[in-house]
């Protein structure tokens, strides 16, 4: 076996630029309306035509010449000769004449020389069948120009750009592109991402629990979080803490053709953390003590596949709180760049921290809740839960109690109670964080 690679220090932000330059969005595939929610637009999408394509009446009623029934009232109405009825998904056969009417539904195209549409409620079809004149129609309300009238491009107009390349798609995104005639999209290829649990302390769910063993919890958080990031996982389950058993998992992650691989355990500096070398064997790996709490063991490098390719691997820390920030802080990044996701970090919002807290020299991602207080309206963030423990590395059930991430700079030692500090929501979309704190709108570029 090779010699103990050397182990660099990083900071957090060093050590993210290092890794974000492995990564490059992934190319486009085209993908059916009915299965493009929350996919990624790979290319501008300008409109081939106008939305509505063509002048239609916004009303069941009578197409008019506003001109003609200016001086409608419900005493004095207004007699005109009812030529044609135009149905929704018919054509008008003539242009209206002044003096002229046509019956005319909801979205069908409105005759050429009419400018306007009266609403039956305000015509003589309110009348009981023999007060109706033969033939004509009385209009009992004026109509200015443009009423009850959606013109042609009013909603999109033809040529413009409609939803820019990066645009994740909802469904009022997909009504817009299904209206423009689009059957399919070109999305952003969704990173497909290995997940690698290493340790012969590990037994899956559903396994019986040995003495001395745990069960492997970090494939079931990471592959849950590369869904979140917009990735799709490719669980690899266990590696025995072999060389041929890491290797050969290594392989058969390359041979899946995935984009990334990540790893879990075996990166600190443990006698077993055999790990390193066998990754070293296989590529180009770095391995970091960051500062950041917890999280600090990390590795990074390029992987050799078969077939030529580079496949950047992370390597996150084997306990499960440190590998769940080390990916928020790491692997999100990566996978929301190849995804074509922004921004590509979570934002950060303020809030008000409820308790001192001492650090020492590392960034500490705190498990945290957030919430709004109901008579100041301030958002305030507390670290401590039920637990004392609450921020032990080991401690998974503290993730479940925390909805954000305090962070505390590394630069600080002291954080008095009532200072404003960042906090990171979690699961909170980005697009719905100015809902909770107007001044977020900023870190959205
Ligand atoms: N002498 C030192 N010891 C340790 C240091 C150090 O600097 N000096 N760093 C500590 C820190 S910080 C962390 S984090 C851990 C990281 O260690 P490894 O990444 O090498 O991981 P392991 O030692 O193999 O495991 C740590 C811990 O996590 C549990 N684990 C591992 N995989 C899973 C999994 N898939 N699901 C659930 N739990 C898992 C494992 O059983 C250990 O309890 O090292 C410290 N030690
Ligand atoms: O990464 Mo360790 O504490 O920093 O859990």
């Amino acid at each position: 076996m090779n010699k103990t690679p050397v182990v660099e220090h990083r900071t957090v932000e060093e050590a993210r630029r290092d890794i974000l330059t492995a990564f490059q969005r992934l190319p486009a595939e085209r993908i059916a309306l009915h299965e493009a929610l929350g996919r990624v637009l790979a290319e501008d999408i300008r409109a081939p035509h106008d939305v509505p394509p063509f002048r239609n009446s916004a009303m069941d009623g009578y197409a008019v010449q506003a001109a003609d029934v200016q001086h409608a009232t419900p005493d004095q109405p207004v007699f005109l000769r009812v030529v044609a009825t135009i149905a929704a998904g018919g054509t008008p056969t003539r242009p209206l004449r002044a003096g002229e009417a046509m019956r005319i539904m909801t979205g069908a195209p409105v005759p050429e020389g009419a400018d306007a549409v009266v609403r039956f409620e305000e015509t003589s079809d309110t009348w009981a069948p023999e007060e109706r004149p033969p033939e004509q129609v009385a209009i009992l309300n004026p109509v200015r120009p443009g009423d009850n009238v959606r013109e042609a491009g009013e909603d999109v107009r033809q040529g413009t750009v409609v939803l820019p390349a990066g645009t994740r798609l909802t469904p009022a995104g997909l009504g817009v592109l299904a209206s423009l005639g689009f059957p399919e999209v070109p999305c952003v290829r969704q990173p497909r991402v290995g997940i690698l649990a290493t340790g012969d302390e590990l037994v899956q769910p559903g396994e019986p629990l040995a003495p001395g063993k745990i069960r492997n919890s970090n494939e079931y958080v990471n592959a849950a979080l590369v869904r979140r990031a917009g990735g799709i996982p490719v669980p690899l389950g266990i590696a025995r803490d072999t060389v041929e058993a890491l290797t050969g998992k290594v392989h058969e992650a390359l041979a899946l053709g995935v984009d990334m691989l990540i790893t879990s355990a075996g990166v600190s500096v443990g006698d077993y953390d055999f790990v390193k070398h066998v990754l070293a064997a296989e590529g180009e790996m770095h391995f970091w003590q960051v500062s950041i709490k917890p999280g600090k063991p990390l590795a990074f490098g390029l992987l050799r596949a078969p077939d030529g390719r580079s496949v950047p691997l992370l390597g996150l820390p084997g306990n499960p709180v440190a590998a769940y920030v080390a990916f928020e802080v790491f692997a999100r990044p990566a996978i929301r760049k190849m995804a074509g996701l922004t921004p590509i970090l979570r934002p950060t919002i303020k809030a008000r921290l409820q308790e001192d807290v001492r650090n020492s020299g590392r960034r500490h991602y705190m498990r945290a809740r957030v919430w709004r207080d109901a008579e100041s309206g301030e958002l305030r963030v507390s670290t401590k839960g039920d637990s004392l423990r609450v921020q032990g590395s080991g401690i998974l059930s503290a993730l479940v109690w925390a909805n954000a991430f305090a962070i505390i700079p590394e630069t600080t030692a002291h954080v008095p109670a009532g200072t404003w500090i960042e906090v990171e929501l979690l699961d909170v979309p980005e697009h719905a964080l100015p809902l909770i704190d107007p001044t977020v709108a900023q870190y959205e570029a």
